[in-house]
């Protein structure tokens, strides 16, 4: 089909490689290149449409949009101009970005104003949720460690989204990666001052979605936090497959209440509870904040729990030394970008490697020079409650094989922080189970269903993981050296950071996975494993 351009044709569609317009008389080539083919939607100020360019080889997709706004007076055209505008210079300053679409032309003709850009081919996460259904866990971590750098990129380019929401992203079909969309509601140059009265009147028309944008931003004054607002609602969508206006408020508080309707532990409820704060102040301030959060709390909640278990400890001592530690890490804070709270994560994260180096060398459990229940200075109480954590969650966490499948067919997913070390778990359904920071070591889940599951941070040295069903599984910081993957489904898993330092591969299949060059250069692999491109072949 070929579609006419032209605002008041009554009867747009046409043959495919007509000339003109059988009903108007228009051209039906733009700049006698690009050729419509069909309308994809209509929204406030423009239509946008799926067209090829018959000018380059092969003639590629692209997508064009059209302002074309629902009002004459000359200030609504000015600011629907504006917008128009906004998204092309935005494209063109951060299109370059592999999750955001190319700017590919921007003009105009016959007094129309024409912006072409790259067509991303895939389905929106609001279309995947509709089709496939509802995230596990895993799923929505995954999705933030995707989401949150490219929002970092796009806040340091001094620009706010706005626009946030399932239906903004679409998952490209070429590399599974998620591409943010829709770019017309941006407020560009965050730190130059407009003039208030124009800057008023354009933000009206473009304030975003109500309900995924956060009460600042509907309120007119958007700041990057409120771009993680909407990334919070939407992880919401993907965790309940329910909108915004689907679900209640709270009338006092004006907050959303989400967490009766998912299962998910204790970390991510906190993660996503501080991403939804109504008041700006309290919100995460920055994607990276976000991020380093994700990683650290789950470590954070059981050092509380092995500070408040250490039994030479006085109960006041314990809780004001809980509360010291809690506010050094940042964990509560009510200004999270303070410099000391940063130094307390950077401490505390240092800490926790240096522990987890320890473990991997096999090394003492108990640190030279540090002597359980006696805590003087804030160094030696980090020191001290992460070697109780180490010995608690090896005490206290452990189950035997079958413990943990009776627990999961009664319905438990949760097993965190365990030490499963040495079970046989050969031909387990263990699919959507969160194994956060667990010890896997040298554990046999050969042809496990591990479906979704999260290993994030987990150690998983010379497990045997043979044709086990690890397909979109989480791994992230997760331990894989020297562990047997032979014929195991990687699809869409999430490696990065992952160490496969040995890790065997070969016949594995890795079609859409997250994992870089220099990881698959330290792992073996063979002519049977299957490339992230979904290609066999030598790595
Ligand atoms: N670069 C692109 N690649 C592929 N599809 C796109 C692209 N940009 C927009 N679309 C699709 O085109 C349709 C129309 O999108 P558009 O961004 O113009 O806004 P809209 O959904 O009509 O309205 P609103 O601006 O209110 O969200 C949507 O289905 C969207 O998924």
């Amino acid at each position: 089909m070929s579609y006419c351009l032209n605002p008041i044709c009554l009867n747009p569609e046409n043959l495919a490689y007509s000339q003109r317009c059988q009903s108007c008389g228009s051209l039906l080539r733009l700049r006698d290149r690009y050729r419509v083919l069909k309308p994809l939607g209509q929204g406030g100020f423009g239509a946008t449409f799926l067209a090829q360019d018959e000018a380059l080889p092969g003639e590629p997709s692209c997508v064009i949009k059209q302002l074309r706004p629902s009002g004459t007076a000359p200030h609504i055209l000015e600011m629907a101009r504006e917008l128009f505008e906004r998204e092309a210079k935005t494209l063109g300053k951060i299109g370059n970005h592999p999750q955001v679409p190319r700017l590919l032309d921007y003009f105009e003709d016959h007094e129309q104003f024409y912006l072409v850009q790259e067509y991303i081919s895939g389905a929106t996460l609001q279309q995947e949720v509709k089709r496939d259904g509802v995230l596990s866990e895993a799923g929505v971590k995954q999705f933030l460690s995707e989401m949150l750098p490219l929002l970092q990129y796009i806040h340091e380019q001094k620009v706010i989204h706005r626009d946030i929401k399932p239906a903004n992203l679409i998952r490209r079909d070429q590399d599974v990666r998620l591409v943010l969309i829709d770019f017309g509601a941006v407020k560009n140059q965050v730190s130059q001052v407009t003039n208030q009265s124009e800057q008023t009147a354009l933000t009206a028309y473009a304030i975003g979605t109500p309900g995924f944008a956060p009460p600042e931003q509907m309120a007119m004054r958007p700041v990057y936090a409120s771009d993680i607002y909407a990334l919070g609602v939407t992880s919401i969508y993907l965790l309940t497959g329910k909108s915004p206006r689907d679900l209640d408020y709270n009338p006092t508080t004006g907050e959303m209440m989400w967490e009766q309707l998912v299962q998910v532990s204790a970390h991510l409820t906190q993660v996503l509870r501080k991403m939804l704060e109504v008041s700006v102040r309290n919100r995460y301030q920055s994607a990276e904040e976000v991020l380093r959060a994700l990683e650290m709390e789950p470590y954070l909640d059981s050092l509380a729990q092995s500070m408040v278990a250490q039994s030479s400890v006085s109960v006041k001592e314990r809780t004001s030394l809980t509360r010291n530690h809690l506010e050094d890490s940042s964990v509560y804070c009510s200004n999270p970008s303070s410099p000391s709270s940063s130094a307390g994560i950077q401490e505390l994260a240092a800490a926790i490697r240096a522990r987890r180096a320890k473990a991997a060398e096999g090394a003492a459990l108990q640190a030279p020079g540090i002597r359980q229940g006696v805590m003087t200075t804030k160094s030696t109480t980090l020191a001290n409650s992460n070697s109780t954590l180490h010995q608690n969650s090896k005490v206290s966490r452990k189950l035997d094989t079958q413990a943990l499948l009776t627990a999961y067919v009664k319905g438990r997913r949760d097993f965190a922080q365990h030490n499963l070390n040495l079970l046989n778990l050969q031909g387990a359904e263990l699919s959507g189970t969160n194994f956060h920071s667990s010890q896997l070591e040298k554990t046999n889940l050969q042809g496990a269903n591990l479906h979704n599951t999260d290993f994030g941070r987990s150690s998983l040295n010379r497990a045997n993981l043979r044709d086990a069903n690890l397909s979109q599984a989480y791994f992230s910081h997760a331990d894989l050296e020297a562990a047997d993957l032979r014929g195991a489904d990687l699809s869409y898993a999430y490696l990065n950071n992952a160490n496969l330092r040995g890790a065997n591969l070969c016949g594995a299949n890795l079609t859409g996975a997250k994992i870089s060059e220099e990881q698959l250069a330290v792992a073996k692999t063979n002519w049977m494993t299957v490339r992230p491109n979904g290609k066999r072949g030598l790595l």
